[in-house]
């Protein structure tokens, strides 16, 4: 599969989302995430119908909680066919390495989030009270996560250089905090233009507003594309 542009599906209502895709050619198989907004209201169902149109899944569920828990979560998630699933990497190693094996036998790819793109230094200092540079806290969650078995991470393209040295160039490196240069930041704090996150060595982009809240979503996600593969 070519280098991705997932995009955000974080609809209010199931409608809207559908009329959103409807103006995609039918032969688009695009790349969606189904994030925490989405799910919560539309579930599984959901999910399966996009599945059945043909769409690939990025099921941003951003799983966080005791081992046994999250393992028997991925266990009813690996029966869902979907590409790619999430976890905190904050869960720590255990927790990470239990995702994994509820997902054994699937297909999907586990990443784990390391910082949300919407937290900047000051954020990881003043509220986390996290006392390292926010390059060197992403690199050391995403190390945790290569090391207990993660498919790959989620992180701002601005630290993918450093996570690929510190972990592999085969490790997944999908980051959202995209943002062409006309749009609005909005709540996102480390952000990279499509261009430059191809040029950091990002694998697949993840972008929300820019194309959902576009008055021309598909040119929008179109431009996109362009800038992305060039
Ligand atoms: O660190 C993270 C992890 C996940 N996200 C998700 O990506 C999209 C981004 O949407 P935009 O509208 O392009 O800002 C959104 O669904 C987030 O939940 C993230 O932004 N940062």
């Amino acid at each position: 599969m070519s280098k991705p542009v997932i995009v955000a599906l974080d609809f209010a209502d199931d409608f809207e989302c559908i009329n959103f895709l409807n103006q995609f050619p039918k032969d688009d198989k695009l790349f969606l995430k189904i994030g925490l907004e989405m799910f919560c209201q539309f579930g599984y169902p959901f999910v399966r119908n996009l599945r059945e149109r043909g769409y690939n899944i990025f099921l941003d569920l951003k799983l966080h909680d005791i081992p046994n828990t999250v393992k028997r979560t991925c266990e009813m998630i690996a029966q869902w066919d979907v590409q790619m699933l999430t976890v905190h990497a904050t869960g720590g190693a255990e927790m990470i390495e239990a995702a994994k094996k509820g997902l054994d036998g699937s297909a999907t790819k586990l990443l784990a989030v390391t910082q949300l793109t919407s937290l900047g230094q000051t954020e990881l200092a003043n509220e986390l009270q996290v006392p390292l540079k926010s390059q060197d806290y992403v690199t050391h969650l995403a190390k945790l996560a290569y090391q207990n078995g993660a498919d790959g991470v989620i992180s701002s393209a601005l630290e993918v250089p450093l996570i690929k040295e510190a972990t592999s160039t085969n490790f997944l490196c999908v980051t959202p905090g995209i943002r062409p240069k006309s749009a609005q930041v909005g709540d996102q704090k480390r952000v990279a233009t499509p261009a430059h996150a191809r040029s950091l060595g990002s694998d697949a982009i993840v972008v929300g507003r820019p194309i959902t809240q576009a008055a021309d979503g598909h040119q929008a996600y179109m431009n996109i594309c362009k800038e992305w593969n060039k």
